[in-house]
């Protein structure tokens, strides 16, 4: 698939501090791509300037092959929604989402077909003649994704538009957005620094830390096949063992490299007492190994139980299992089984 958006060697400076250092990625048409990363780390910024809001930038940014890096943001064919929503307070839910199309001088029965549809869409229709302070946060976000989406801009980009709403909102409208994005077959900028926001609705995700990229790729990649260090922290809460390590609980790997264990890629085997397993699982070469230790505390997540794990050769392992598994007591001695794909070598330090 081609990419609508390519930017090239981004660099962007606050009074003498450089800020985005040298990015290059790609934004897939008709896709969700994600900007996730801690505070700080530079997706605002790359978003502004996406947008033309950042004059003082170095390097390229092209939407559909054109360079449009020296366009005012009027001319560049890119909507924006904010985490305030910015809605016309003065105008009805129905005017602000014709707003633009009255600017633009589109006919009139125009106006009223695309106006109609988006409040259908955006299931705003009851209250097309409410003003934005009669509204929930959830609906004046709504109305605005009207606003933006009945415009038809090639790109529209959306500066964490979750953010200011509550926790149960914020999955439905996730979801909703995630819903208008595959029905109108937006390309969308989503910039959200809560991961499973991101791997929840997104086609691709670009993770930054440092004004870097750190990986791109789907939820899937990102999660299963960490790069580095940075990535495999911030996802997930993941074993991190060196080779060594893993070497001394029986698991031949490149001693040179860290890797990552997911916590729920490990069993408990049966709950039989360590040393019961009387098969070749102990060997470095099965498809399965088996690692004995003591379970040293299990807390409840809901449907999940997240236990501590104290290996006999060292190291502590997390180790996650649905809450209606059977699992072991707190103090027993148990085995845990590890398939060997299990174990992700990080590509970089
Ligand atoms: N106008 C500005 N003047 C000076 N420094 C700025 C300006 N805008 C952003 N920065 C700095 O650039 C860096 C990146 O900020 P940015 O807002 O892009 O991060 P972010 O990843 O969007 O963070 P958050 O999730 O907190 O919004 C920060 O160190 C910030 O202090």
């Amino acid at each position: 698939m081609d990419d609508l958006l390519t930017v090239e060697q981004l660099n962007i400076g606050f009074n003498q501090t450089q800020v985005i250092k040298d990015m290059s990625f790609g934004v897939k048409k008709g896709q969700l791509t994600s900007f996730l990363g801690p505070s700080g780390s530079g997706k605002t910024t790359v978003l502004r300037a996406i947008a033309g809001l950042n004059k003082h930038i170095k390097g390229h940014i092209r939407l559909a092959g054109h360079d449009i890096t020296s366009l005012p943001p009027n001319q560049r064919n890119i909507g924006m929604i904010f985490q305030s929503y910015a809605l016309f307070p003065n105008l009805t839910v129905a005017d602000n989402v014709a707003y633009g199309l009255r600017v633009q001088r589109r006919p009139k029965a125009e106006i009223i077909k695309r106006v109609d549809h988006m409040l259908e869409l955006t299931d705003m229709m009851t209250k097309k003649d409410a003003y934005p302070d009669e509204l929930s946060g959830g609906q004046k976000q709504r109305v605005a994704l009207a606003r933006s989406m009945v415009l038809e801009p090639q790109l529209l980009l959306l500066d964490e538009p979750l953010s200011a709403l509550d926790a149960k909102i914020r999955v439905e409208l996730r979801n909703q957005i995630r819903r208008f994005q595959q029905e109108l077959g937006i390309t969308m900028i989503f910039v959200t620094h809560d991961q499973a926001e991101a791997m929840a609705i997104s086609d691709d995700i670009l993770i930054m830390n440092d004004g870097k990229i750190q990986q791109q790729g789907s939820a899937t990649d990102i999660y299963e096949r960490p790069r580095n260090m940075f990535i495999a922290k911030f996802i997930g809460n993941n074993n991190i063992l060196d080779g060594t390590t893993l070497r001394s609980l029986g698991c031949v790997v490149n001693e040179q490299r860290q890797h990552v264990i997911r916590p729920e890629l490990f069993t408990f085997d049966n709950g039989q007492p360590s040393g019961a397993t009387q098969d070749n699982r102990h060997s470095a070469n099965a498809e399965v190994i088996s690692i004995p230790g003591v379970v040293e505390s299990a807390s409840l997540l809901g449907d999940r139980l997240e236990f501590t794990f104290a290996t006999m050769s060292g190291p502590r392992l997390k180790v996650k299992q649905l809450n209606t598994c059977e699992h072991p007591e707190v103090g027993s001695h148990v085995n845990v089984l590890l398939r060997r794909d299990a174990v992700t070598p990080l590509v970089e330090a």
